[in-house]
């Protein structure tokens, strides 16, 4: 039996079957997944209004979060990391155990030092690659990973701490539906060979060259996080009807034979794939405008999004290790204890969430999504 408790109970209608379609309904049993509680590995919570605003929709379903460090100004030390974690702390629902687990932003100029404080505070959990100009906030990101960053890189494979990959090339050079693929091979793969002992996650994968590559490493040594959207849509949403601005995030969507490797990969049960949704919101106007952010904001309907996936790939019964399961193990964490409940019941995604400085709009706003969330 897999761990995941998957109880059907079924919900017998009372008043007189007259049709058909009644008679169906009768026998349609009411799907209730109870899971460990999740975790998410990959999560933008940003500052100031905008956190208060996100922070309790992830507490509300996920027991911890590796938070990205890529504020204005991005979370370079340790000392940063601390004061961060304490801000989001703060901005919590009172009794939640939500549990920001930190990271920090890789410069040019991180020391080894740093690497040794990090380890030491127990707050911080990982380093994260961001090539400069690759996505929103990377400005101070890396510039010559090779030439700058080895010293800090061994001292993070000794440590254990895993190194969180924006896998994308920055050459404007590059076609942008290609930038992952030429990353694993121009970056990726030679740095892997120097340094055979640092752990990596491959961050929000996008394309059947990443799952390649994946299986191509040990076990245990390179894993990747996935988002609902890059489980869900190809690049088509980004035009359908008109622009899209609330499908735009970066990596950018691509085709749907991409998608569909990810789908096989996330559902065959394999261990190197975790959940982490790269939540990563926007106020509505810096979306909606002439040049848009990336970003995605899918915190409220991640859970509800992964579910159909793996509903629809017929591996309900592979859903908890990816959600719960593969993430802590891969980062040497203890998996959480408490559980969660997700019943197949239909809800409307709000078409907009409002906060003090204005409105933050969800994937998938104003649709219907089939799994819930509840409390007993
Ligand atoms: N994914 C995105 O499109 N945007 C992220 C950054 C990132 O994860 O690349 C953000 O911080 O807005
Ligand atoms: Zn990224
Ligand atoms: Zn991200």
């Amino acid at each position: 039996m897999p761990a995941c408790c998957f109880a059907a109970t079924r919900s017998w209608i009372s008043h007189r079957p007259s049709s058909e379609l009644v008679t169906r309904q009768r026998l349609v049993a009411r799907m209730e997944l109870s899971l460990t509680r999740p975790d998410d590995w990959h999560l933008h919570l940003r500052e100031g209004e905008l956190l208060q605003a996100v922070v309790p929709h992830s507490a509300k379903h996920f027991g911890r979060a590796i938070v990205m460090p890529n504020l204005k100004p991005p979370i370079t030390t340790t000392a940063a990391a601390v004061a961060y974690r304490q801000s989001i702390l703060k901005a919590l629902p009172p009794d939640s155990a939500f549990e920001p687990l930190m990271t920090l932003y890789l410069t040019d100029n991180t020391s080894p030092e740093e690497i040794k404080l990090a380890r030491r505070s127990g707050m911080v959990f990982a380093v994260k690659l961001y090539p400069a100009g690759a996505t929103t906030n990377s400005q101070d990101g890396v510039t010559d990973i090779f030439g700058k960053c080895l010293p800090v890189l061994e001292e993070m494979a000794k440590h254990s701490m895993p190194l969180l990959v924006h896998g994308e090339v920055t050459d404007p050079n590059v076609d942008i539906f290609d930038r992952e693929k030429v990353f694993i091979e121009t970056i990726l793969a030679p740095l892997l060979k120097k340094l055979p002992h640092l752990k990596v996650v491959m961050e929000h994968i996008t394309t059947m060259d990443a799952v390649n590559f994946i299986e191509t490493c040990s076990e245990g040594s390179v894993a990747a996080t996935v988002t609902p959207q890059h489980l869900l849509l190809n690049r088509n949403s980004l035009f359908q009807g008109g622009l899209q601005p609330h499908n735009y995030c970066l990596p950018v969507l691509k085709r749907e034979i991409h998608r569909q490797a990810i789908v096989r990969a996330v559902t065959s049960g394999s261990n190197r794939y975790f959940l982490g949704t790269d939540s990563a919101p926007h106020e509505r106007r810096k979306k909606e405008c002439s040049c848009g952010c990336a970003g995605i904001y899918n915190s409220p309907v991640a859970l509800s999004l992964y579910a159909k996936v793996f509903e629809q790939a017929g591996a309900l019964d592979k859903l908890e290790a990816f959600t719960s399961f593969n993430g802590p193990d891969f980062y040497g964490l203890p998996r959480n204890t408490s559980k969660i409940k997700l019943r197949k019941s239909t809800w409307k995604v709000p078409e907009s969430y409002s906060y003090a400085a204005g409105e933050i709009v969800p994937m998938f706003a104003g649709e219907t999504l089939e799994w819930s969330l509840f409390d007993d």
